[in-house]
């Protein structure tokens, strides 16, 4: 008798742990070294669990659009089913009647793109005050951590979005705590593969997500419970109040049975981790890679300069004409995908892939990295950062190229990659266009550490800190700085915080006036210790800048109307009763004569 087709060539397992040895630290890299044996369809066994490993963009589009319906399932994991209220959510949720209704549910109500073109004006609002903080920080050429920058950002605009609010939660570290929920997510739980081992979670991932669990849980009480307490929930203008008020209102597509309030909290997880922790990650990932190549960035800021110009800031509308930006983005992604192994398959009946038996209940893994970086599709430039390759190639990220496949493919391609790509490009392309930002502490592009910590998501393993300028002036902050103190009038802040921007201002663009200054707290205080309000009679030159800041601009420039309270001649002139005086100081500051 002919003998049956076999299973993917692999590395022989070992008794219990199958090759689960043989993931190490990042197993997105040892993943790839293997398939550089055994091939692009590599069978493994993690405990008993029989696994296939998919490392080609031909393979890929085996699995993931010709044979996507048998692989359209999502392994019940441990850890999903506590973080995830018994994956009631979409993404962990195996396939079936609920995941298809509630997917559906998401991609027409929550993430279509009239829905993320809908919250334009939100994230406008809270990338303008983002740079403002920035500004604020460029002037007196702070070093930011721009990962926490960027993900303070993310944070806001998603919050603002699901629950239409700030986040008001001071209890918990939130990003972090999703962080963490997504690492988990993403580790190689012992006890998914053998499952006697569960018990004695050996890895403690039980207890890390049971802790990570309660703060999610916790904070999604209070968002409801406030969304419940408000009466105009039901006017779904923001996406938690949209869910609940399905949950109140159930429809024949969402009966009562089948969604509850765990159902909401479940949505509520993929939503904010989907939302703020890839986003962060993909933002952070950009910004490191453009440091990195000073080419590349002066690339990206001629083009901004060229369709945007200086005079204004970055509109939405711009996004799509930006072309080189978009290549940047990609490039980014085909190095550095936020989720390098994208989320897990598992087989719903045997098949027969390229000559090859997968037996039922498989878990498939897609390593989206090693596909990034194959050399026979990127050529041998394959590590190198350089978005032109995709100049006249047609590869886009959405899953119809397999070359790129960074949201994952077929039926349960990410939903949210509309959002995430919008968000993605604003948040860049408003950073690059508006700051010119630097390495510090001497500091040179090469020393851009460009480690990767492994989970559901990748993050950077280190913290990523740059000065938005720290040489001579430059023109492009100054002009920032210009549209902010603007800003500022407008929202009407105080006077002497104004008067404190201007004077910061006019150093920044008089370097010469800035170093006296420093030379004289050098002098008088010393680089130890921090000014006291008793040293500042002692600080004649700061305390002529701030005179000459005021003569160029007092704020109010008009002060405030007298009125005179008789008859008075003043230098000849009749000066009626009641007659309201206006005192221009600002013109008396600017007269060439005094
Ligand atoms: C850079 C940003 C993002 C990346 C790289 C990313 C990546 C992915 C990947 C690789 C998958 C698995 C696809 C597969 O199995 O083929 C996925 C699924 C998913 N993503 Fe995203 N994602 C991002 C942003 C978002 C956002 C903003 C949201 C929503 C707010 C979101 C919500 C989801 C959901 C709900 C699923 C599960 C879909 C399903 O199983 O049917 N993601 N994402």
């Amino acid at each position: 008798r002919k003998p049956g087709p076999n299973l993917p060539p692999g590395p022989q397992p070992l008794p219990i742990i199958g090759n689960l040895h043989m993931l190490g630290q990042k197993p997105h890299r040892a993943l790839a070294e293997l398939a550089q044996k055994y091939g692009p369809i590599m069978s493994l066994r993690l405990g008993h669990v029989p696994t296939i490993v998919v490392s080609s963009a031909q393979a890929a589009e085996l699995f993931l659009k010709q044979h996507d319906a048998v692989f359209a399932n999502r392994p019940m994991l441990l850890v999903w089913d506590h973080m995830v209220y018994g994956a009631k959510d979409v993404a962990f949720t195996p396939h079936g009647d609920y995941w298809r209704r509630v997917r559906k549910m998401c991609v027409i109500h929550l993430l279509s793109a009239a829905k993320v073109a809908g919250f334009e004006g939100l994230r406008r609002a809270e990338i303008e005050a983002a740079v403002r903080r920035l500004a604020e920080a460029a002037v007196v050429r702070e070093v930011v951590d721009v990962g926490e920058r960027v993900g303070e950002l993310i944070e806001d605009i998603v919050f603002k979005m699901l629950i239409g609010k700030a986040k008001e939660d001071k209890r918990y570290d939130f990003r972090g705590v999703i962080q963490e929920a997504l690492t988990l997510a993403g580790a190689f739980n012992l006890a998914d593969f053998t499952p006697w081992l569960a018990p004695l979670d050996l890895q403690g991932l039980i207890r890390r997500t049971k802790a990570a669990r309660k703060a999610t849980d916790e904070i999604f009480d209070d968002i409801i419970e406030n969304h419940n307490k408000e009466e105009d929930f039901g006017q779904n203008r923001d996406i938690i109040g949209l869910l609940l008020s399905l949950m109140h209102n159930p429809t024949n597509e969402l009966p009562s049975s089948s969604f509850g309030v765990d159902n909401v909290k479940a949505l509520m997880f993929d939503l904010f981790a989907g939302g703020i922790d890839t986003t962060y990650v993909t933002i952070t990932w950009v910004l490191s890679a453009l440091i990195k190549h000073p080419r590349v960035m002066r690339l990206v800021q001629d083009e901004l300069d060229s369709i945007v110009g200086r005079e204004r800031m970055l509109v939405e509308s711009d996004l799509s004409k930006l072309t080189y930006l978009d290549m940047v983005i990609k490039e980014t992604f085909r190095l550095y995908p936020a989720a390098p192994l994208l989320g897990p398959r598992e087989s719903m009946e045997d098949v027969i892939v390229h000559g090859f038996m997968i037996p039922n209940k498989s878990r498939v893994i897609t390593n989206g990295w090693a596909i990034g970086r194959d050399p026979n599709v990127w050529s041998e430039n394959a590590e190198e950062f350089y978005p032109e390759r995709f100049m006249g190639r047609d590869i886009d990220v959405r899953g119809l190229h397999f070359e790129l496949i960074p949201f994952g493919a077929g039926r349960r391609v990410c939903p949210g990659m509309h959002l995430a790509l919008t968000n993605i490009k604003l948040v860049v392309a408003q950073l690059v266009h508006c700051f010119d930002w630097e390495l510090p502490n001497g500091m040179c592009p090469d020393d851009v550490d460009m480690t990767e910590k492994f989970g559901l998501s990748m993050p950077r393993a280190n913290k990523l800190y740059y000065a938005s300028h720290n040489g001579e002036p430059q023109q492009r902050v100054q002009e920032n700085v210009k549209a902010i103190m603007l800003d500022l009038f407008v929202a009407g802040i105080d006077t002497s915080l104004q008067t404190i921007i201007w004077a910061l201002s006019e150093l920044t663009k008089h370097p010469r006036v800035m170093k006296l200054l420093r030379e004289e707290l050098d002098a008088r205080i010393g680089k130890h210790r921090m000014v006291l309000e008793s040293d500042l009679s002692k600080l004649t030159y700061l305390d002529m800048v701030v005179r000459e800041t005021f003569r160029l601009y007092l704020v109010p420039p008009l002060l405030a109307p007298h009125e005179s309270m008789e008859d008075v001649i003043i230098d000849g002139y009749m000066i009626p009763k009641k007659s309201r005086v206006v005192i221009n100081f600002w013109a008396i500051g600017h007269d060439p004569r005094v």
